[in-house]
């Protein structure tokens, strides 16, 4: 018989798992060595470090992380134990773009500017960064490049370097890894001098990892009126983050970027898809899969409405667009309740607390590709709609 300790912050962990073996649900920062002295397969989210020295003397052959992110799991040297890992890789990519779209039509927004014809820097082109860049040319952003890992496997391009993005972009995005090591190592990636080297006026927006941006320097740079705006969702020090940076940015969340609640049930069937796989190679009997479609199924359909605006001009297109996302996600009201309930909060522990809070109890919020436009989509923006935006028109018949 399994035992399985998972942290409860993988939704329906209880369900997907206990037909394998008895389930403990855990917050990830109460999984420590001592909760895991009767467990045989570990599940974590990004707050659990695991190492083999978080293991000695437990019985875990398994651990599985149901994030995207692995720099808090020592995957080789826990596979060089005989220890089998795994992740979700790709489950959450959707979420984190539709976030990135909706900071970037904010901001557009507030500031009466349109988003066609800015060129957009992407750092990190995976399973987030790819998928961003396509939906934004859909929104008439040009896209430059940067992967070094890819280009150095012979991806296709075009690739840039660091430097040209950063010169040539009116917007950079970070998705890279956290990686603290050579050959691509990511940690303080823009520092100083590289947000130095950002246009004046440029916007930055990091949903990666807090620190792949050194926030210093970001304060720094945010002091000196050099950037135009900041999203970020990651911070350094999380859970405790700097409340000076915070109250700079133009658009701050806790860490929620992936939190599309599709996404997190993504990372629970990729991590039993994993730990099935895992069981098979032990000959371990297997039961039926859980089936996610009854968690998944929406209380009522997912209808947006398409604004009544004019569309004449890019900045009123970008406006139309925040007005139409705003009906599916409002990254303004996360915002502002990170604000509340963390910018605000002197006390470092009572603020990690509060951090930790804002992440558990994370509304439901769905991946945009869920929602249907209801009404007339003025035809220069169809594109952006459908392929932009990811959300399915109404059939004429509908209308
Ligand atoms: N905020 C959130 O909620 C959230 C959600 C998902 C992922 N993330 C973070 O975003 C990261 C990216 O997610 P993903 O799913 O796209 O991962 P991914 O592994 O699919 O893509 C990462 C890409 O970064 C590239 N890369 C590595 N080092 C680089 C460097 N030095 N410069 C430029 N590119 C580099 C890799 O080659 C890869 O193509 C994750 O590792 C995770 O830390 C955050
Ligand atoms: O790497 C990831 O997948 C994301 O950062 C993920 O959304 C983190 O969420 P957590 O594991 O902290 O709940």
């Amino acid at each position: 018989m399994l035992h399985i300790v998972a942290d409860a912050n993988i939704p329906h962990a209880r369900e997907a798992f206990s037909r394998y073996g008895t389930v403990t649900a855990l917050p990830g920062r109460e999984i420590t060595p001592e909760a895991l002295s009767g467990a045989n397969v570990l599940l974590v989210r990004s707050v659990t470090p695991v190492s083999p020295s978080t293991l000695v003397g437990t019985p875990v052959r398994f651990v599985a992380s149901a994030t995207a992110g692995m720099d808090h799991v020592a995957a080789g040297p826990l596979a060089r134990e005989g220890i089998g890992v795994a992740h979700a890789p790709g489950s959450n990519a959707a979420s984190v773009v539709d976030w990135v779209v909706a900071a970037l039509l904010r901001i557009a927004a507030e500031k009466h500017v349109g988003l066609e014809g800015k060129t957009l820097g992407v750092v990190g082109v995976g399973a987030v960064g790819g998928r961003l860049a396509d939906r934004a040319r859909a929104l008439g952003v040009r896209v430059l490049r940067c992967d070094p890992p890819r280009a150095e496997r012979g991806d296709p391009g075009p690739w840039v370097p660091l430097a040209t993005l950063l010169d040539a972009s009116d917007i950079v995005t970070v998705h890279t890894p956290l990686a603290r090591e050579a050959p691509h190592a990511t940690l303080h990636l823009l520092g100083a001098a590289k947000l130095g080297a950002m246009r004046d006026g440029a916007w930055l927006v990091n949903a990666a990892r807090g620190p792949v941006v050194d926030g210093d320097a970001l304060f720094r740079a945010l002091a000196s009126g050099r950037l135009g705006a900041t999203a970020l969702d990651v911070w350094e020090g999380e859970p405790v983050p700097n409340t000076s940076l915070a109250s700079r940015v133009d658009i701050a969340t806790p860490h929620i970027a992936g939190y599309a609640f599709d996404g997190k049930i993504r990372g629970t069937v990729m991590v039993e898809a994993a730990l099935r796989e895992w069981l098979s190679t032990q000959g371990h009997p297997l039961p039926e899969p859980w089936d996610p479609e009854s968690a998944l199924a929406p209380e009522a359909p997912l209808v947006v409405d398409a604004p009544l605006a004019p569309v004449d001009t890019p900045e009123a297109r970008a406006a139309w667009l925040d007005a139409l996302v705003r009906q599916a996600y409002d990254i303004r009201a996360d915002d502002r309740r990170f604000r509340g309930a963390v910018v605000t909060m002197p006390d470092p522990d009572r603020r990690a607390v509060a951090f930790a809070e804002l992440r558990r109890t994370y509304p439901v919020r769905r991946e945009w590709s869920r929602y249907r436009v209801r009404g007339h989509v003025p035809e220069p923006l169809v594109p952006a709609v459908t392929r932009g935006l990811g959300m399915a028109l109404d059939t004429p018949g509908d209308r």
